[in-house]
């Protein structure tokens, strides 16, 4: 069945219906990832956005239960090349697009995704519908116009969690799938934001010592002193940070009591949270091999990336250090607050999909906290 990809700009591109049949909007950007599908699929940072992935045979492992950020697909909508409908893999349960049918993702295949890409990092991402269901592109060059922008929207509240939760799962290995968090033995008690956060993080948490309490992303400060956490997590989310007024407030009142520490959009509004602001990237990072510097360190690492917003250096007081830098384009990658335990990145430690060089930060966190402990005994 014929479907169309049409950008605001009036560009647009004939290809074959992937997925749920139906019409959808969102902000077009790509992904480099050559695998880690699912988990792309299932971050809920992606909520709003359409996304291309770069590499041109996608759904070849398959489908299964377990590679999963979240209990459900986010996105708006997702485009391939060629979508492979006969995957291989031990694991595998079902073809990708059976997922995206069962899940109702309007998604395209059969386009030139090298042309749509090239197009993007020319003129920069913006708003983009798929439809199956009218292949005009005239008329769906308008609605895409007319499409809302992700630019000054709070999409957080309609990904984050209703009720707090105990994060439960743990590491996974091959044989045995994922470890029980073991919740009785945790040193540490961290109570995590849900901005739209991806599991993967959560079971890095717990892996340390951790126990996780996930909390719903409008929980006032006061609500989360009461739990007496031991440090504070502020997660991974979709969209623009600056809308999100409660989250920054909340952040400004934790900040000095508790170790923070933050992950994209996390670390984004811990940025605003201490003086400075975003602005929109022209195209974003979005993959599995962007070069970032961590100053301190005096290392590169490899890092899984996933925003289209970013920290402007310029905003930044002389009490917000920048720790890391992205070595593509020199963005701001990391920051540590000087004045409280807070420090955060923009990319992905957890990887999911990705390498694993900044699990480090991580443990930097637990450092934090143990230090913070120490003093705060002494005290
Ligand atoms: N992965 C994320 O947390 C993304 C942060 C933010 N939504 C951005 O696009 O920049």
């Amino acid at each position: 069945m014929k479907a169309v990809l049409a950008l605001a700009d009036g560009k647009f591109f004939y290809g074959k219906a992937l997925g749920a049949i139906g019409e959808v909007t969102g902000e077009v950007v790509f992904n480099t990832s050559m695998t880690g599908y699912q988990e792309i699929l299932t971050d809920p940072s992606y909520h709003g956005e359409i996304v291309t992935m770069t590499y041109p045979q996608i759904g070849n492992y398959g489908i299964n239960p377990e590679d999963v950020e979240s209990d459900r697909p986010f996105l708006s909508g997702f485009v391939v090349k060629e979508s492979c409908s006969f995957p291989s893999n031990f694991r595998s349960q079902m073809s990708l697009d059976a997922y995206l049918k069962d899940h109702n993702i309007v998604s395209i295949e059969g386009i030139d995704t090298r042309a749509l890409v090239r197009h993007i990092r020319t003129v920069g991402a913006q708003t983009g519908i798929i439809s199956s269901v009218d292949t005009d592109p005239e008329s769906l060059v308008k609605k895409a116009q007319q499409a809302p922008a992700l630019v000054g929207r709070d999409l957080v509240q309609e990904v984050t969690c209703k009720q707090p939760y105990q994060a439960e799962e743990g590491l996974w290995t091959l044989g045995s799938g994922y470890a029980r968090a073991n919740t009785q033995d945790a040193v540490y008690k961290v109570v995590a934001y849900d901005f739209g956060i991806k599991r993967n993080i959560l079971r890095n948490l717990t892996a340390l010592g951790c126990d996780v309490t996930v909390v719903p992303a409008t929980t006032t400060a006061e609500e989360v002193q009461a739990l007496k956490p031991d440090g504070v997590f502020l997660s991974n989310g979709p969209g623009d940070p600056e809308p999100l007024l409660y989250a920054q407030e909340n952040i400004r009142k934790l900040l000095g009591k508790v170790p923070v520490f933050g992950i994209c959009l996390g670390h984004q509004l811990l940025a605003i949270a201490s003086g400075g602001s975003t602005y929109k990237l022209k195209f974003g990072h979005r993959g599995g091999n962007q070069p970032v510097l961590d100053y301190q360190r005096q290392q590169v690492e490899i890092t899984s990336q996933n925003h289209g917003f970013a920290v402007d250096e310029k905003s930044l007081h002389d009490q917000v250090k920048v720790t890391h830098i992205n070595l593509n384009d020199n963005t701001v990658e990391g920051i540590e607050l000087l004045s409280s335990p807070a420090f955060s990145v923009q990319y992905h430690p957890e990887a999911s999909p990705g390498p694993h060089d900044a699990h480090y930060l991580f443990e930097r966190f637990i450092d934090m906290m143990n230090q913070h402990k120490r003093e705060n005994n002494h005290a």
